[in-house]
């Protein structure tokens, strides 16, 4: 059963996939609002590398959760971190929404993820080890695939606003 009222859809998958950016164009082309909710945490907490080195992983996951939990009610495009998928709550949430993932290729990783600051995903090696064994939670949640490797963000965006528009009645 789909939650009426709450997020238009929620993007899912690998750090650096471009969830926080596709979302943004797809929020315009929906004319809806964004919600990205590592800008949430950032906004209300200050960065992640500082939350991550000052309390660690699990009180980031913490304040992750909250977010994510007030973002699911709002009529808005949702954009999660790539470990928020991680909280059991979370993915029982997700069940009742419509949930896109994006991936990519290492070598697409290789070049996007090189000089940012995700704490979990410094390099490509670490970045495929933490997709690696996320695959298969972003697998079961999404209903729809979307590789970035080598499509512009636009046309994510659209490829997803198209999907959406199968699914009303
Ligand atoms: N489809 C794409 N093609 C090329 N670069 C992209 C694409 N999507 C995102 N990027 C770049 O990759 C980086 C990560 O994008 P971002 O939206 O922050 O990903 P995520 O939110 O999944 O971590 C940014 O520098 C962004 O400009
Ligand atoms: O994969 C992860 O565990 C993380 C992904 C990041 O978000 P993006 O997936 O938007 O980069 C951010 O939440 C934090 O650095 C942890
Ligand atoms: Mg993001």
């Amino acid at each position: 059963m789909l939650n009426d009222g709450g997020a238009l859809v929620v993007i899912i998958g690998a750090p650096g996939s471009g969830k926080t950016k596709a979302g943004k164009k797809l929020a315009k082309i929906l004319d809806a609002p964004l919600i990205d909710t590592d800008k949430v945490v950032v906004a209300s907490h200050g960065p992640i590398p500082e939350l991550f080195a000052e309390f660690g992983e699990e009180y980031f996951r913490e304040r992750e959760r909250e977010a994510v939990a007030n973002a699911l009610l709002e009529p808005a495009v949702v954009t999660l971190g790539g470990g928020a998928v991680l909280n059991l709550e979370t993915r029982a949430d997700l069940a009742s929404h419509r949930v896109v993932q994006l991936t990519m290729s290492k070598a697409a990783a290789r070049l996007r993820i090189a000089g940012t600051k995700r704490p979990l995903a410094k390099n490509a090696d670490e970045w495929e080890k933490l997709v690696e064994a996320r695959r298969p939670i972003y697998d079961e949640l999404s209903s729809l695939t979307i590789d970035t490797s080598l499509k512009p963000m636009e046309k994510v965006a659209r490829e997803i606003a198209d999907w959406l528009g199968t699914q009303q009645q």
